[in-house]
């Protein structure tokens, strides 16, 4: 019999004002025992993401071999095909913090004739995104340290972060009768089990839902779509650089057969020549769990373990950067 489904109930911060002292205080547990929570009045308006979902459409329904023009083969490598991460998976990647240009670079080689809504859309979303990540950065810092300390780490440690944008097609259509008729279950993994490479990432899920987070049980948990809400969470690289007190949990995506799912994740980075180490401050009396690493490293560490499927033992930063015994 399929377990009983779970769902999670995140706490939801809104983030047009600052944050009341009880406030920060749940926005640090959320972050500890979840390493998930919500924020709402973001100042995304409905439209934009209509158009951004439209517009991307459009692209994803270009022919494969269009596509590829942009893959991973390509000089631009900012199309991912379906088999790389998942066979129902495909994304476009847009970075900042020239969205429009990032965005326009793929758009020219992906069509004859010029185009640019697609790039201006995305220069809007992505702006808006690294704004709210530089709230979020600083009201997570304010709930971990105090507001002065924060602020100071907000500039000496957070002041070269940058964001990229994944917008995320999931298209598990026409594939399950032939392959899957044996299997009783009516949900199928889009997306395995990962952590996020990021410090922070906000994700807007589709009304279908999907997301899953694994609590420290590990049971997966439904992230139930909400309209008004974004939903953001803690990375590796904000994980490492809290020593381990921001939980970077692992969450994964399943989807429903024969249902279209989008959405759009925008990551929030350490700049690559980065020495993550985390401060005194932040380490206080407890003993430190990581080794200083580059940031740069760290996701190439992580590439080549994906690429490898995950065959290799260790994929995530306590294997890359932990048991830090030589400090
Ligand atoms: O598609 C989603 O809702 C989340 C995607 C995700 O977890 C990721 O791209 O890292
Ligand atoms: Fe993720």
């Amino acid at each position: 019999m399929p377990e009983p489904k779970a769902c999670v109930e995140l706490p939801v911060f809104d983030v047009s004002q600052p944050l009341s002292p009880s406030s920060l205080s749940s926005l640090y547990l959320a972050c500890t025992q979840w390493g998930f929570f919500r924020i709402t009045n973001h100042g995304v308006p409905k439209h934009l993401f209509t158009n951004l979902y439209s517009l991307s459409n459009h692209i994803f329904s270009l022919p494969i071999g269009s596509k590829l023009k942009v893959g991973p083969a390509s000089s631009l490598k900012t199309y991912t095909p379906p088999f790389i991460a998942s066979p129902f998976y495909e994304s476009l990647l847009v970075s900042g913090p020239g969205f429009f240009s990032s965005a326009q670079s793929s758009v020219d080689v992906l069509f004859d004739h010029p185009k640019s809504d697609f790039s201006e859309v995305l220069d809007e979303y992505g702006n808006m995104m690294t704004k709210l990540s530089k709230k979020i950065v600083k009201a997570v810092l304010k709930s971990l340290v105090g507001e002065d300390l924060g602020k100071r780490f907000v500039e000496s440690e957070f002041g070269n972060c940058h964001g990229y944008l994944r917008i995320g097609n999931y298209s598990p259509l026409n594939i399950m009768k032939e392959e899957e008729e044996d299997q009783q279950e009516d949900e199928i993994e889009g997306l395995g089990m990962h952590t996020d490479m990021s410090c922070f990432t906000i994700v807007h899920q589709h009304e279908i839902g999907g997301l899953q987070v694994r609590s420290k049980e590990g049971k997966w948990m439904d992230i139930s779509p909400s309209e008004d809400t974004l939903v953001v969470n803690v990375g590796d690289l904000m994980h490492a650089w809290s020593n381990g007190k921001l939980r970077s949990s692992e969450h994964r995506v399943v989807l429903k057969r024969n249902v279209n799912r989008f959405s759009l994740a925008f990551f929030w980075c350490f700049e690559n020549e980065k020495v993550i180490f985390a401060p005194n401050e932040v380490v206080g009396d407890h003993s430190r769990i990581y080794k200083p690493f580059v940031c740069a490293d760290y996701l190439k560490f992580r590439l080549i373990s994906e690429k490898g499927k995950f065959e290799r033992v260790g994929f995530t930063v306590k294997d890359f950067a932990g048991n830090c015994d030589t400090l």
